[in-house]
């Protein structure tokens, strides 16, 4: 009994391979595996389509001299080896590329190499020639092309693949890039659809039940897949082809599984009216965010389809009056993902936006005694100052135009409310007002945060990982380093006269057991700066943009205020503000008009039962918004003329049966636990800032070729970015 090769070979009749008695059990168990005939083999370690698959596994594990032991004839021999060997090659050759060597070597009965790899083995002299045949494989592709497994053999890469190798035969010559080879890499890849499409309904079933709080892992995984999927499925292995093939069957499958489940009647907020992309992606809302529209087309969802839409694949926004109360009220729901997002990871602490339970009711305490009659008469003097200065440069611009000066009116109410939130929180910091500008570019630091923030808390579970790019964080980065310097400015400059907003915070006057600590401090310190300045500095601009549209309610709010305060040098005082009840209420029915937080955050349905909210079912981990801008605006709640500036709403005796006027619905300053922590503060400084500007100056919309047309339209600049930010409002201001 002979083998030749090219290569050294040895005869091996006459040595101990020859006895019939060497057969080992192993590995006649294995051959009778592998070709399908005897007793199936136990689980394989791998999960392998093919009991010839797990051949190799169990023979490597069986240990290589078995099956040396086995051969009895040279037909028996390169059969079974061959078969090991090509199987081998074909599924593991990357990852046993020894155990291949090891295998050939351990068959030579004095340890050398009996073939080399690539080399063709005939059996010449051998009793069966046919499958006596070997071509230790260069690559996986040659061994599956010449695997007499029937399995491997059958597939129908195999048919391709040896008609590929008869044509290159008549040809003389092989030919990787003709149709035939094309057609062979196309069954190889077909190979990578079903295990792809499997996974891709696994990963969706996988999220589904484990929520992804970061995107971090779901994204590793759906990338390692493909390299797996292409290593164990393809002849051809890890290629970029495969690789694209497989992400692509993958992804998709996923996608649709998504939208399949989310679009379908087995959803649990099914029985909720929607947009079919509000539906199928939370993608569909960072559009809105991006284009700033999010008030208009909430309003304009909410008109068509009624008091509950479906604003994502797990959102409600609801506007039905009920709502309110049992969201936002005692026994509501707390905040949703929506506002992880708008906490500084970076920091070990959060700020009172996005503290829950227990620990948000700890920090509001503190809050409140800030926010106090007492603690609100001490920061009165701090914005005085501030007014003060702005009517100061005001003065200098009419002058310096001969009796008129033209103003930003919303970047100088903007550089109000940021000095005076400086003031309170960090002891000082900004001087926009006496600059009359954003030196430190601070102002459009914050607001792109929030903006990136606000489109970002549309998917929060992918903020960790943004926050993990270089460069996207930094303006979040920007305004930690500016808190860090103000803090230790206010720490190094002591207490103040005029208690301030961090003097209550920081507990100055040790009413707390335990002390806040710093990095709480700090948090809402920023968080002051960002929900105190934008807010109000918007409700400004508004109300001066109302008044300008409105010259005659504009003239009844100037003629209140020459009335209560006849003394302009007595405008700052704030003793008499509640006798300006017309500009209250002209203040009041801006901010219902224009809500400086149109649409805000979302609260989340807790796990457990579904939650019956104003007559509704409402599933667990669903997350519930109440849009101000749209309540504020339905007929159900303010009537007649929802969407008209009529402050007189406000102070009408209601005579006519049909005007409804429900201020509970009002959430300019939001409802519940969780509401403004500085509403009143918020609402003096209006007053005040309001007052003064009216008492001293006459305004007009900057005339122009439009004729002041300009200024009109300021309205249509509003973009909701969670606060709003609006474009120049142009005002000419003249001395009274
Ligand atoms: C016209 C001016 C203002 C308006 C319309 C306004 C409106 C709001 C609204 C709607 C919320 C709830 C936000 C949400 O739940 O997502 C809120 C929360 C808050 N506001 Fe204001 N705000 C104004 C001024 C201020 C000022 C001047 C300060 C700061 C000193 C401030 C501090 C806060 C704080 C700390 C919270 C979080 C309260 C909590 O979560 O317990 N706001 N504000």
């Amino acid at each position: 009994m002979c083998f030749r090769n090219d290569t050294p070979y040895r005869q091996t009749r006459g040595n101990e391979f020859d006895s019939e008695s060497c057969l080992s059990p192993a590995f006649e168990d294995l051959a009778a595996a592998a070709d399908g005939r005897g007793r199936r083999l136990p689980r394989p370690v791998f999960p392998f389509r093919r009991p010839s698959q797990a051949l190799l596994i169990l023979t490597l594990k069986a240990d290589p001299p078995h099956v040396s032991a086995s051969c009895r004839s040279s037909s028996d021999l390169p059969i079974d080896l061959g078969l090991a060997l090509r199987i081998t090659s074909a599924i593991h050759a990357r990852l046993l590329p020894h155990s291949l060597e090891r295998l050939v070597a351990s068959w030579s009965p004095d340890g050398t190499t009996l073939f080399q790899r690539g080399q063709p083995f005939s059996a010449d002299g051998c009793e069966d020639q046919s499958s006596a045949r070997v071509v230790l494989p260069r690559t996986p592709d040659d061994a599956v092309a010449n695997s007499p497994d029937p399995i491997i053999s059958s597939s129908p890469y195999r048919l391709v693949s040896s008609q590929c190798d008869d044509e290159a035969k008549l040809h003389g010559k092989e030919d990787h890039t003709g149709p035939c080879a094309r057609k062979e890499r196309i069954m190889a890849l077909h190979q990578l659809v079903p295990p792809a499409m499997v996974l891709g309904i696994a990963n969706h079933v996988y999220f589904h039940h484990f929520e992804p709080k970061t995107a971090h892992y779901p994204l590793l995984l759906v990338a390692i897949q493909p390299f797996l999927i292409a290593y164990l499925r393809s002849p051809l292995g890890i290629t970029f082809t495969n690789i694209l093939v497989a992400s692509t069957i993958l992804i998709t499958t996923l996608l649709s599984s998504i939208v399949i489940y989310r679009l379908g009647p087995w959803h649990p907020l099914a029985h909720i009216p929607g947009p079919t992309l509000a539906k199928v992606s939370k993608w569909w809302a960072v559009r809105m965010l991006v284009k700033g529209d999010k008030y208009l087309v909430m309003k304009e969802l909410h008109d068509k389809y009624g008091d509950f839409v479906r604003t994502g694949p797990n959102e409600v926004s609801i506007i039905h009056a009920d709502a309110i109360r049992a969201v936002l009220g005692t026994g509501g729901f707390q905040k949703g993902p929506y506002y992880e997002p708008f906490s500084d990871s970076h920091l070990p602490s959060r700020s009172l936006l996005n503290l829950r339970g227990d620990a948000h009711a700890n920090r509001r305490k503190i809050w409140n005694r800030g926010m106090s009659s007492e603690s609100l008469k001490g920061y009165e003097g701090i914005l005085a100052d501030r007014v003060q200065i702005m009517l100061d440069q005001f003065d200098r611009f009419v002058q310096q135009g001969s009796g008129k000066g033209m103003v930003d009116m919303a970047a100088w109410c903007s550089y109000l409310t940021f000095d005076f939130m400086g003031d309170m929180a960090f002891g000082g910091g900004f001087d926009m007002l006496r600059d009359g500008e954003d030196r430190g570019g601070i102002f459009s630091i914050i607001k792109i945060g929030i903006k990136a923030t606000a489109i970002i808390a549309q998917i929060p579970w992918i903020a960790p990982t943004v926050d993990l790019i270089p460069g996207l964080n930094s303006v979040m980065n920007a305004l930690r380093n500016f808190a860090y310097s103000s803090a230790s400015n206010r720490v190094k400059s002591g207490p103040k006269v005029n208690k301030d907003l961090w003097y209550h915070l920081m507990d100055e006057d040790g009413h707390e057991k335990v002390k806040p600590t710093m990095p709480e401090v700090l948090v809402d310190g920023v968080l002051a700066i960002v929900a105190g300045s934008d807010t109000s500095a918007f409700a400004l601009s508004y109300f001066f943009w109302t008044m300008l549209t409105n010259p005659d309610v504009f003239a009844r709010v100037k003629a209140e205020v020459d009335s209560v305060y006849p003394d302009p040098e007595a405008i700052l005082r704030s003793e008499r503000q509640n006798d300006l009840k017309f500009l209250n209420a002209c203040l009041q029915e801006t901010l219902r008009l224009f809500p400086p937080v149109p649409t805000g955050g979302s609260r989340e349905i807790p796990t457990g039962d579904p939650k019956l909210i104003a007559g509704k079912l409402i599933p667990q981990h669903t997350n519930v918004s109440l849009p101000a801008y749209v309540i504020h605006r339905s007929p159900k709640h303010f009537f007649p003329a929802p969407d008209t500036f009529d402050p007189d709403r406000w102070l009408r005796e209601r005579k006519d049966s049909s005007e409804v006027l429900n201020q509970s619905v009002l959430l300019t300053f939001s409802y519940g636990a969780a509401n403004c922590a500085a509403k009143h503060l918020a609402w003096r400084e209006l007053i005040m800032a309001t007052s003064a500007l009216v008492r001293r100056y006459d305004m007009r919309f900057v005339p122009g070729k439009e004729s002041g047309e300009e200024g009109k339209k300021w309205i249509e600049t509003l973009g909701d970015i969670y606060v709003t930010e609006t474009g120049k409002l142009m005002v000419e201001i003249s001395s009274r």
